[in-house]
């Protein structure tokens, strides 16, 4: 099977739902805030990721350009996360998500892996139970085909 199983993405589904959906869902500043966190985490991990976000005022990440970015990026993921049982939607969502990736000189695929490596870590923090395996295996393959065409 290509992507996780319907069991696995409930788990993913709500989990989602808890970090960034739910109460934060109403609020796109709290949002924006922890997709922020988990960008400054990125780059600190991968310093050579904060050029390519010059164009969106990386130099202040709590500018309303950056904050706009990171806003892209966590609808981008939860358009995925909640496409997981819907496997024809996944696949048009990421194949469109890889595109407009694709063309950016210097996005390599293991960035997406730190970035959703950052989450799965943070998560137990704000979600109850968090099943970390579940999150491993709907994720795993959501970032293997945005990131497909990626070096
Ligand atoms: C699964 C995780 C990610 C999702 C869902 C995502 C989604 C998006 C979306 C929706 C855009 C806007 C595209 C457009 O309007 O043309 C974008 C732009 C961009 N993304 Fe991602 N992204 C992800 C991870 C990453 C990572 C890990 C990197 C590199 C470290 C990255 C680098 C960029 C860059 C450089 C842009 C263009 C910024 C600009 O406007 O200048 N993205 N991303």
């Amino acid at each position: 099977r290509m992507w996780c199983s319907r069991t696995d993405a409930n788990d993913v589904i709500f989990a989602w739902s808890q970090a960034f959906g739910a109460g934060s869902n109403q609020d796109t500043g709290s949002v924006i805030r922890g997709g922020t966190g988990f960008f400054i985490r990125l780059m600190q991990e991968a310093p050579a990721t904060r050029a390519l976000f010059s164009r969106v005022n990386v130099d202040d990440v709590h500018s309303p350009e950056f904050g706009a970015h990171v806003l892209r990026v966590i609808t981008g993921l939860d358009l995925c996360v909640n496409a997981l049982q819907d496997y024809p939607v996944l696949k048009e969502i990421t194949s469109h998500l890889a595109e407009q990736h694709a063309r950016i000189p210097g996005v390599k695929a293991e960035y997406f892996e730190m970035l959703l490596n950052g989450m799965g870590r943070a998560f137990p923090m704000v979600v109850d139970k968090f099943n970390i395996d579940a999150w491993t295996d709907c994720m795993t393959p959501v970032v293997r085909a945005i990131t497909a065409r990626l070096p």
